[in-house]
């Protein structure tokens, strides 16, 4: 694993519409996310956040049925930015989130390195739809579609090209809650998916082997999306999409020591921490924990 990274926050809350989870970047910084990667000897440069327009219904009009386009696409183009200088200076992007719609940015950033980049996609939803499909205009269950290169041009050409990524090369792990037009296109694109069906009956273990096995044999580097309501609500109650029969702490944590000791990240993000719906910090910690164990923490 690459010992220089940088953290990149993205307070942003325009991709669906609870308020709170722009104050995501904080909390997982208050809960100590650098110290946690100090200690395990990466060499940390926080960059700070992204700038992200605050809510205001007058300049805040919607396009169609994509709530706030213009707000989501112009942060995430920075965001593409940041991450891909990063990159550039050889340096392992950590970004925090903020909303998932800002895996928009950040695989922009990211998949131009990149000739077969995977994407492992930890989450309770496929975030597959697009402005036809969603029942909501919400932007953040759109961002995997998008870089599928489904979606409008404001979003799916950041950085001037698209598709990002292959389908071939994504792998959904905790999906509980698809709707019809992601059911859809997860058929018509082969997109490969561990629901919570499969987790239940194959067990974390053999599911993080196979995926593991899966993108090393295919992909020139991989990235882990995380959407903290991938983890059951009951345990990561600060998210504001929960959806109840998740993953546990503890099947997410070996998840995250599995990916840790493959050594096959290139990329990584924590999205959907949302202080405001948490209890004492709880799921921003959690988020940290994770980030422990994927970066290395060990018992022994
Ligand atoms: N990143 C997320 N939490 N996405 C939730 C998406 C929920 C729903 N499928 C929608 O499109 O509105
Ligand atoms: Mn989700
Ligand atoms: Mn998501």
């Amino acid at each position: 694993m690459q010992k220089n990274m940088s953290i990149i926050g993205v307070p942003m809350d325009l991709g669906q519409n609870r308020r709170g989870v722009d104050m995501g970047p904080s909390a997982i910084r208050y809960a100590g996310v650098t110290e946690r990667l100090e200690n395990l000897k990466y060499n940390i440069n926080d960059l700070g956040d992204v700038p992200v327009s605050r809510p205001d219904e007058k300049d805040h009009v919607q396009d169609g049925n994509l709530r706030n386009l213009q707000q989501v696409s112009d942060s995430n183009r920075q965001l593409a930015e940041w991450v891909d200088e990063q990159i550039g200076k050889d340096r392992f992007p950590l970004v925090l989130g903020g909303d998932h719609s800002i895996a928009i940015g950040s695989l922009a950033g990211i998949a131009k390195h990149y000739d077969n980049l995977g994407v492992i996609w930890y989450d309770a939803h496929g975030d597959l739809n697009s402005g036809e499909t969603s029942p909501s205009g919400n932007i953040h269950g759109m961002p995997l579609a998008v870089n599928l290169g489904i979606g409008h041009e404001r979003l799916a050409n950041i950085l001037d090209y698209t598709p990002k990524i292959k389908p071939e090369n994504i792998v959904i792990v905790g999906a509980r809650s698809l709707d019809p037009g992601e059911k859809e296109l997860i058929r018509e694109k082969g997109i490969t998916v561990y629901s919570m069906h499969e987790i239940d009956r194959l067990g974390m273990s053999r599911v993080m082997a196979e995926t593991i096995d899966y993108l090393k044999e295919q992909t020139d580097g991989v990235h882990l999306s995380l959407d903290l309501d991938g983890l059951d609500p009951e345990e990561a109650p600060g998210v504001g999409t929960p959806v109840i029969g998740g993953l546990s702490y503890r099947e997410s944590h070996l998840a995250m020591e599995m990916l840790s000791e493959a050594d096959i990240l290139t990329s990584a993000e924590f999205v959907e921490v949302n202080p405001i719906l948490d209890d004492k910090n709880k799921t921003a910690t959690m988020a940290v924990g994770l980030i422990g164990s994927l970066f290395g923490e060990k018992l022994k």
